[in-house]
């Protein structure tokens, strides 16, 4: 359930008066999603998702997230657009914690993504590293290389307990990662999340991606590697190497 801060109606009142969006005609929490509280807002003039965000997210991250997108929209990427307020400020307080108003995206993520999702998701993943091309903002990316191992020693103690010989297994990988881990290969600005609940799809033609906030600057492999796990495999775990393409 993505619903962490409560919102009382009147601060929601005065938060949307604040926008040139119409008066507030419907609220209703979202229950996908794990890093934010996120609800659809309908006004007068269409909808909306707002969004609070919650501890996982540095604030001072919130200019490259909200700038991302905003760039990523100019530059013709089908994703949400951040609505700015009266002030033009596109990052206000609700609640006690950051908020964001972003246009609302049709669609439907797919359960069973067929070759022909997967050969869209790999263009509109192509797009998106292109129009990231010019953006100002950097980010560091916190879940590479680097921060796998301070992860893996917060539980690396009751690893055996999952499985035997897990712990050792995972530290010969990093070992492995951190001593092979091919830094060279070209970099910019990734999405870092590209799994199916964050593409959007309107009968079969994907309508856009959403979730920008695990996006920074590193490897576009690391995309890619995302997509091949998440997008290419089937439900008997199988790879189905049609589905990676070329
Ligand atoms: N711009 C949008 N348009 C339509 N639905 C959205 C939009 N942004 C988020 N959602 C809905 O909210 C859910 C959670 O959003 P997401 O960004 O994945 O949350 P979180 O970052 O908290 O995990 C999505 O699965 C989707 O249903
Ligand atoms: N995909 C992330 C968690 C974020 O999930 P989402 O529902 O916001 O896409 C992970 O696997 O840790």
């Amino acid at each position: 359930m993505a619903v962490y801060t409560e919102v009382a109606d009147e601060e929601l009142a005065a938060f949307v008066a604040g926008y040139d969006i119409g008066g507030l005609v419907s609220f209703k929490g979202i229950a996908e999603g794990v890093e934010n509280s996120n609800f659809l807002l309908r006004t007068e003039t269409g909808s909306f998702i707002l969004t609070l965000y919650e501890k996982r997210v540095r604030e001072s991250d919130l200019p490259f997230f909200v700038g991302l997108m905003e760039h990523l929209a100019a530059g013709g990427l089908n994703c949400p657009t951040p609505v700015r307020d009266r002030n033009g400020e596109a990052l206000g307080r609700l609640a006690g914690r950051p908020a964001a108003i972003v246009t609302f995206l049709d669609g439907m993520w797919v359960r069973r993504p067929k070759v022909a999702h997967c050969a869209q998701v790999g263009e509109a993943l192509a797009d998106l590293h292109a129009a990231g091309a010019d953006f100002s903002i950097v980010r560091d990316n916190a879940l590479s290389v680097g921060g796998w191992r301070p992860l893996f020693e917060l539980s690396a103690a009751r690893a055996d307990e999952v499985l035997q010989g897990l712990g050792a297994e995972i530290e010969a990988e990093l070992d492995h990662l951190e001593r092979h881990w091919p830094g060279e290969l070209p970099k910019g600005v990734i999405h870092a999340d590209l799994f199916p609940d964050n593409v959007f799809f309107l009968g079969d033609r994907l309508s856009g991606l959403i979730d920008f906030y695990f996006a920074c600057n590193d490897l576009f492999a690391y995309d890619l590697a995302i997509c091949i796990n998440a997008w290419c495999f089937e439900p008997d775990r199988q790879f189905n190497v049609t589905k990676r393409g070329r």
